[in-house]
């Protein structure tokens, strides 16, 4: 019987600019592509596909792509070329996405849940397994910019598990819990399994991975170095590891830096992403923007220097001399100053 496809990345690449400063950033949104900045293609040509009730695993050295992947499938971010597919809805699990610094614990909850669609009374329902499962105590009162990073997880995971997703990205969430944690997550990653859901598990420990994963995606620099059996992809990636660490320091940095200058080079098949007029602003979005920036940058300058936007009104004759402006500050200063001593 043929698998059904959950998951499909059709040569995706990313491309990221790379920025010097805030103001090239701005300015990239309205010169053309020709004239930006030095670019780098985190991801290059990659093609997978991942089945229903499969856990995949991805791995990689850092900076080879792993998280540019989970973010990409669970629409965090989109991909620059290629096309992905999705069937069905995706919840990740990440240590840095999602949750929201100033808001608390209980109003992440309420704000992820809604945004998955969920109603008041079914939020309500959910809340108390939750906390439960968060299991942070009072910190659940606390604005989460205050967690530590296992707090952060903890929460995250018993979010994202109660959100009934069909495809649950967890992008090293289990590598900063404890090890009660860890077991709880284990235990309901084994439930999903169990249920027939899909998993993509990122993480840098291969115990993790082969206990976990049916296949494994190792990425290296941007590109899939190795699809196959979890056993065989993260016993070939840790023989690849074991070879690294054993070459001179030397050899290691000429090694990354060859690899990091091949992704700051422009790619050579461009593949183009059906959806990418999604994403891209139109020139009216663009001509908004500048209206709106100028409007904050306007109304910035008032609120900063504390003048009125009315005295921009007000005809130059009604405006006090300058040596009357003197006299009534003089005099308001002597009678804070005469308040003060009869205090
Ligand atoms: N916003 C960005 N701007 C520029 N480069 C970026 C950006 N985000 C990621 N990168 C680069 O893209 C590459 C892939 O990053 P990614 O976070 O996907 O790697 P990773 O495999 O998840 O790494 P790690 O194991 O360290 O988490 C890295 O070289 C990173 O520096």
């Amino acid at each position: 019987m043929a698998k059904n496809i959950k998951v499909a990345f059709k040569h995706v690449s990313k491309e990221y600019d790379l920025y010097q400063n805030k103001s090239d950033k701005i300015k990239s949104l309205f010169l053309p592509k020709s004239k930006q900045n030095q670019s780098f293609w985190a991801l290059r040509d990659v093609n997978f596909n991942i089945y229903d009730g499969e856990t995949v695993g991805l791995i990689g050295i850092n900076g080879s792509g792993k998280s540019t992947i989970s973010n990409i499938m669970s629409g965090v971010i989109p991909p620059t070329q290629g096309e992905v597919v999705i069937n069905g809805e995706t919840s990740l699990i990440a240590i840095a996405v999602g949750l929201k610094g100033p808001l608390t614990g209980y109003e992440n909850v309420r704000l992820k849940l809604l945004m998955h669609g969920l109603k008041t009374s079914e939020i309500n329902a959910l809340m108390p397994s939750i906390i439960d499962f968060a299991d942070i105590g009072d910190f659940m009162n606390q604005p989460i910019q205050n967690y530590s990073s296992g707090m952060r997880s903890r929460l995250g995971f018993a979010i994202s598990v109660h959100t009934d997703p069909d495809i649950l990205v967890i992008d090293e969430a289990l590598s900063v819990g404890d090890s009660t944690f860890y077991k709880k997550c284990v235990d309901k990653i084994t439930e999903f399994k169990e249920a027939g859901r899909t998993i993509v598990f990122v993480s840098h420990s291969l115990g993790q991975m082969k206990g976990l994963c049916d296949r494994i995606i190792w990425m290296h620099y941007g590109q899939v170095r190795e699809i196959g059996d979890a056993q065989e992809v993260a016993d070939k990636y840790d023989e690849f590891v074991r070879w690294f660490n054993g070459q001179p320091k030397s050899y290691k940095k000429e090694y990354q830096d060859d690899y990091k200058t091949t992704q700051k080079q422009p790619q050579k098949v461009n593949y183009p992403n059906p959806n990418a007029n999604k994403y891209r602003l139109s020139w009216f979005d663009k001509i908004m923007m500048t209206l709106l920036i100028a409007l904050a940058i306007f109304f910035g300058y008032f609120v900063g220097t504390g003048h009125s936007v009315m005295g921009l009104f007000k005809a130059s004759d009604d405006r006090p001399a300058e040596n009357q402006v003197v006299k009534t500050a003089t005099t308001e200063t002597i009678h804070i100053e005469t308040n003060k001593t009869t205090a």
